[in-house]
This record gives structure tokens, sequence and C-alpha cells, in this order.
């Protein structure tokens, strides 16, 4: 994670994920689904930022949307790390939040981990990736991915990291339509009967190598999405209004609410961004997965 220290302060930027490939191996005993996904970091962040601060958590959110209490994921994070690390320190953190909420783009998770993260720097408990994933992992099943970051191929329910190297960035179009989507509903609601012609991630995987739009455009897969769309017409009818617009593939991200768009060319994307945010079907941003762009 990209992150700024000064003067005892941290800010580290917290960036949401797309899940590129999203397929269902099956139901577990534990009520989890075993899952095969390949998520992409993206270029749109949280801002946390965090000090030092007398013996209490002292924690303030910018979005009206979420609570500021115990049940922010941040808070939740704050509490596992000093009962981890046996410190009891307070600490004072503002979450400026930039990622839509319940939209399957993650920020909930990378907030999280940004605050394990940043609490590991700033009390210098010197924890290693393998120990911040597995205290992520108590926090959520996406959790763990944002500790690597990038771009992963992830299974079990999710936890199980592998990093994988991209060579070629990516240019998306990210659609929030405005309204949240439960990801336990979709779980809930999403019936094994219907994981027949099971994709093959190694398939897909060649085609994110291939650095060519169009044929990973080709491969975007997300097994979630006929659920989502039965649960959410609406999602269908965006889907079906960006089809009209030059990309090599539109998806559903995780479980929704949010769409992507692949671009073909990074030098058009500003151009569509114009022409979607015109039609005011909700919140538009313009997204790399190139992660040498500086986030601050
Ligand atoms: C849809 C995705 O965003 C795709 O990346 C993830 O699979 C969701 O991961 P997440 O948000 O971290 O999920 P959690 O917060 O752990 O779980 C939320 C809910 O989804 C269900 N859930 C989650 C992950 C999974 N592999 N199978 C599930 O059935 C859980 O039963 C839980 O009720
Ligand atoms: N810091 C946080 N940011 C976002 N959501 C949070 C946070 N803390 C708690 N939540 C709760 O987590 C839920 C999921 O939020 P998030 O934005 O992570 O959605 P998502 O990307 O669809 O993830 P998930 O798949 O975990 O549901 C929200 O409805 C919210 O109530």
């Amino acid at each position: 994670m990209q992150y700024w220290e000064e003067r005892g302060k941290i800010k580290i930027a917290a960036p949401a994920k797309i899940n590129l490939f999203l397929e269902i191996l099956g139901k577990r005993p534990d009520g989890y689904h075993e899952i095969e996904t390949v998520m992409q970091g993206i270029s749109l962040y949280d801002y946390i930022h965090m000090e030092n601060r007398g013996k209490d958590v002292e924690f303030t959110c910018s979005s009206p949307k979420l609570t500021a209490g115990e049940d922010n994921l941040v808070v939740k994070a704050v509490r596992l790390f000093q009962k981890e690390s046996g410190i009891s320190q307070g600490v004072k953190i503002h979450l400026d939040k930039r990622i839509p909420v319940g939209a399957g783009l993650g920020g909930g998770s990378s907030d999280a981990v940004a605050t394990l993260f940043g609490l590991n720097k700033l009390w210098q408990v010197g924890y290693d990736d393998a120990k911040l994933s597995s205290l992520a992992e108590i926090l959520g099943s996406d959790t763990p991915f944002f500790v690597f970051g990038n771009t992963a191929v992830c299974r079990g329910r999710g936890e199980v990291v592998t990093p994988w190297k991209l060579k070629t960035p990516y240019t998306y179009i990210v659609v929030y339509p405005g309204f949240e989507v439960s990801t336990a509903t979709v779980y809930k609601n999403f019936r094994i009967v219907l994981t027949k012609n099971l994709k093959d991630v190694t398939v897909f995987l060649q085609s994110l190598g291939s650095g060519n739009p169009e044929k990973l455009g080709a491969y975007l897969h997300n097994r979630l999405e006929e659920v989502v769309f039965r649960l959410y017409p609406e999602l269908e009818k965006i889907k079906k209004t960006l089809a009209k617009f030059d990309f090599c593939g539109i998806l559903l991200s995780g479980s929704g609410s949010a769409l992507y768009g692949l671009c073909r060319e990074e030098r058009d994307s500003k151009k569509i961004e114009q022409q979607i945010k015109m039609l005011g079907i909700g919140d538009v941003f313009v997204v790399t997965s190139d992660f040498n762009d500086n986030a601050k």
C-alpha cells in the first residue's frame, strides 16, 4: 500500500478492487462459497489519516453513509491489532471515503487492511505481510488480497492469495449506480445448480497477460452476475446501456452494484467518461491498473 509519513502522522491510500474473473466452485460446510477469482487493484482510493493520540481510539469518517462506531471496519481493525500486538495505546484516525460503499469494490476490506498496515508502521510492530494477511482474514474474505494488492488470483473463500505479475496496465471505467448491494444476500440467492460449464482461470490469465484489451474483454467473467441481475434488473439495463460505448468488455464487479467497462484505448477514456456522466446513471470513475500511478 502507498503511504506517506510526516511528523508522526501517516496517510495511507487504500485502493479499490474489481473482479476480472470470478468462478464459484461449490458451497462449503461452513456456509461460505469456494471461489476462484482474479482481483485487480485500481487507482480509486480511500485515504486513511492516523496519528498517535492519548489512550482512546478517536475515529471520524467523511461519509454520512457509514457509522464511525465499533461496526466500522477501521475500528474493528484497530481493536484486532491492539489485541494481537498487546499495545493498548490510543490513536486518532480519519477516513476520507471516496470508494462507493456496497459496490463490490472492496472499500471496507481495503480500509481494514490499510488500518492494520498503518498501525504496524505507527507503533513500529514489524509484522510481515504473512502476519498482516492472517489478521486481515479475520475481518473478511476479500481482505488478504489488499495486503498484496495489484493483481492476484484468490481462492478458498477468497483469502488464499497468489499474486500475479501484470505487465501491461489496462484502463477501466467504473460506474456506481447509486445504491448498495449486500454480498450476503447475493451469495444466499446463488443456486449452485447454476454452476455448469465452469470457466478455467488459466485460460483467463493468458488473456490477461496478452496486454491486448480486445482479448481480455472476451474472457471477463463473473458467475455472480446472473443472480445479481435477477435480483436487480436495473443493473442489467445499465450493462446494456454501457454496451453502446466502445468497450472491449463490460462486467459487474464482485457482488455489485458497480459495473465496469474495459477501455480499448486509454486516450479515449475521458471522452467516454463524459458521455456516460451525461446519462445520469451514476457516479463514473476512470481508473487504471497501473500502480506506478501516484495516489497522492
Ligand atoms: C463477492 C466478492 O467481493 C468477490 O471478490 C467476495 O467474495 C466477498 O468477499 P467479502 O466481502 O470479504 O465477504 P465477507 O465479508 O467475508 O462475507 C460476506 C457474506 O458473503 C458470504 N460469502 C463470502 C465469501 C465467500 N467466498 N462465500 C460466501 O458465501 C458470507 O457467507 C457472508 O455472509
Ligand atoms: N470502512 C468501511 N467502508 C465501507 N463499508 C464499511 C466500512 N466499515 C463497515 N462497512 C460495512 O461493510 C459493508 C460493505 O461495504 P463495502 O463498501 O466494503 O462493500 P463491498 O465492496 O460490496 O464489500 P463486501 O463484498 O464486503 O460487501 C457496508 O454496507 C458497510 O455497512
